[in-house]
């Protein structure tokens, strides 16, 4: 049985990345439901803007609205707080009726530069205020970013690669005979010197992508002895997982943490005591 209260104080947090989106839904602080989607075209997001409850949005963005066991009888165009590194997608979303846009400029770090992506900066907000700083968020997305900040709540900077996906897509792209290896084939590690194409690529992209990471870390260490490491992002339990087959003592070490920018968003969209 559905309640019959409503909750007024639910909210969703959107995160726009550049391969999906990512959706949560809080009630007050607590975090009740994740989920990712496709990029939205604009006629469904005119149609959610229509729609007076979640309960009313298609299932294709709301996949839980036919399920009764989740309460949904939300207020009337519960409120979208989105943090996005996609401006088109962004500017679509911007006719839902009750929708803000978290900036930069509400990321309490200090020492940000203007263009740093607010994924990163709420990424290590939410991680630095769970776990404490020193903390390096290492995101295994599209692409693979490191982002670092001190004791001080001050950005100590950090890197922009591409991610698995990105690097295997663009070598079956921009080659004339190499065919595009899929993330979701690979279970485990490949042989290191491989005899065939598909494991030879793998062995390429996989082998040199943990040697960085792992001498990123090596370095966040020899800077912060003590400094913490949060892992999220579509790849990180592929990554994990190699680097638990080869060098298990970092592995154990990491913070693993998908939802590391929703704990980011929840610490600004708390300060605005409406949603509490
Ligand atoms: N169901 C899925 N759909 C798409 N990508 C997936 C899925 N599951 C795992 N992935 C992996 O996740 C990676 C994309 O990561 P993620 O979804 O975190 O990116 P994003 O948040 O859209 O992009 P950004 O890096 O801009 O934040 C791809 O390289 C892919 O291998
Ligand atoms: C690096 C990405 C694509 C990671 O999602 C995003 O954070 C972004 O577009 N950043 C802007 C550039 C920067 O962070 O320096
Ligand atoms: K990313």
């Amino acid at each position: 049985m559905k309640s019959q209260k409503r909750i007024e104080n639910i909210w969703l947090a959107l995160e726009i990345g550049n391969s999906r989106l990512h959706w949560a839904l809080f009630k007050g602080e607590t975090l009740d439901l994740t989920w990712d989607t496709e990029h939205v075209p604009k006629s469904v997001i005119q149609q959610i803007a229509q729609c007076h409850t979640l309960d009313d949005w298609p299932t294709t963005v709301f996949p839980f609205s036919q399920q009764k066991e989740i309460v949904l009888e939300t207020s009337t165009h519960p409120p979208i707080f989105i943090a996005s590194v996609v401006p088109s997608q962004t500017k679509l979303w911007q006719i839902y009726p009750n929708v803000e846009i978290i900036t930069l400029d509400q990321v309490p770090l200090l020492g940000m530069y203007p263009t740093l992506g607010i994924d990163r900066a709420l990424a290590l907000w939410g991680a630095g205020k769970i776990w404490g700083l020193p903390m390096l968020v290492i995101d295994a997305g599209t692409t693979l970013t490191f982002t670092g900040a001190d004791i001080n709540q001050c950005l100590v900077g950090g890197a922009i690669l591409p991610g698995l996906g990105l690097q295997f897509s663009t070598l079956g792209q921009k080659t004339g005979q190499l065919p595009i290896v899929e993330t979701k084939v690979i279970t485990s590690l490949p042989p290191r010197f491989a005899l065939n194409t598909p494991e030879a690529i793998q062995s390429g992209v996989i082998y040199t992508l943990i040697a960085g990471i792992k001498d990123f870390i090596e370095a966040w260490w020899s800077l912060f002895p003590k400094g913490k490491i949060a892992v999220k992002g579509g790849d990180h339990t592929l990554l994990i997982n190699y680097f638990q087959a080869l060098y298990p003592e970092i592995a154990a070490s990491l913070i693993v943490e998908p939802n590391l920018i929703f704990w980011g968003m929840r610490e600004i969209v708390m300060e605005n005591s409406k949603y509490k």
